[in-house]
């Protein structure tokens, strides 16, 4: 009989949960960069473990919302949570218990009685081992959670634990997805992705936070190859400077990366357009939160 559910990784902006997705899943599907709040969208990667099939929920980070797209991100953190059949909360081993992780634990507890939450510690190798058991009894004191597992997601030690133990978890049942699918995201959200990724590194700490990747067009064509086009949103004409570079150098080194990325994914040659547009009201615009995979009324509040 095989068995096939939701996995929600939850927990604060950068504890992890994006590398613990792409090492369960063994091909890098969401987005890791070493800038917070990378993830925007429920980027879900599927895992095979024996019989069982598990989907990651792969939420955007939770913090306190202020802005509307903060907001719509929250909103989406906690509903992978309540849909998942499992939940795991990553929490950072030499951070501790923060005031986030102690906010987290709080709307744990709306979440619903009888939902399996597993406690993963992860980044272990950057602590000492002794530490370790008092964080373990400190936030088990705090929630009840079916089993607490010791990780390092980059380095995949505990990993593999982690997965049978979540495969058994799930109900049994038919594979949700056929079997060659890793990601149930659109390629051209993939796509995005990973130009967006590419700018983050390179521009770094310039980056405008308020900037946004979309793939507008997508053409196949008859040699095999494929024409992506994207455009990369930000708010002000400042922005656009510092994206294009000095004679376009920043927007060309971008594109020349993400187009090598997305070859590499698709297994195939890419022709890769970037065009960057100022849209000082993205923020506030529907179409971009769908885009995204957010719903734009989930930040009305
Ligand atoms: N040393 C160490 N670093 C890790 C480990 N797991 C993740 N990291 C690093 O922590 C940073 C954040 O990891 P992500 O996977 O992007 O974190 P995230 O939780 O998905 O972050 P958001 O998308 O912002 O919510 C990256 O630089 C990772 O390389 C680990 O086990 N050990």
């Amino acid at each position: 009989m095989t068995r096939a559910g939701f996995v929600a990784l939850i927990g604060e902006p950068n504890a992890g949960k994006s590398t613990l997705t792409n090492r369960m899943v063994g091909a890098k599907v969401s987005i890791v960069t070493h800038k917070v709040q990378t993830t925007r969208a429920r980027i879900r990667g599927v895992a095979l473990e024996g019989d069982a099939q598990i989907v990651f929920v792969d939420t955007p980070g939770l913090f306190r919302p202020r802005r509307r797209l903060d907001r719509a991100m929250v909103a989406a953190a906690w509903g992978g949570a309540a849909d998942a059949d499992v939940t795991v909360l990553l929490v950072e081993a030499h951070r501790g218990i923060t005031e986030g992780v102690e906010r987290i634990l709080e709307g744990l507890e709306g979440i619903g009685k009888g939902r399996i939450v597993a406690l993963a510690i992860n980044k272990i190798d950057k602590v000492q081992s002794e530490k370790l058991l008092s964080l373990t009894k400190d936030l088990n004191d705090r929630y009840d959670f079916a089993e607490t597992f010791m990780i390092s997601a980059e380095k995949g030690h505990g990993t593999e634990h982690l997965k049978q133990w979540l495969a058994e978890r799930l109900p049994e049942g038919p594979w949700l997805y056929p079997e060659d699918q890793i990601a149930d995201l659109p390629m051209r959200m993939i796509a995005a992705e990973m130009t967006r990724e590419k700018l983050t590194i390179r521009l770094h700490q310039e980056l405008p936070y308020q900037m946004t990747v979309e793939t507008e067009n997508w053409e196949e064509r008859k040699d095999g190859s494929a024409r992506i086009d994207q455009i990369i949103y930000v708010m002000r004409d400042g922005h656009k400077g510092i994206v294009l570079g000095n004679k376009g150098e920043t927007i060309k080194s971008v594109s020349k990366a993400a187009r090598e990325e997305i070859e590499e994914f698709l297994g195939r040659r890419v022709h890769l357009f970037l065009q960057v547009k100022v849209r000082p009201n993205w923020l506030e615009e529907a179409e971009r939160y769908s885009e995204m995979g957010l719903n734009f009324k989930d930040g009305n509040k």
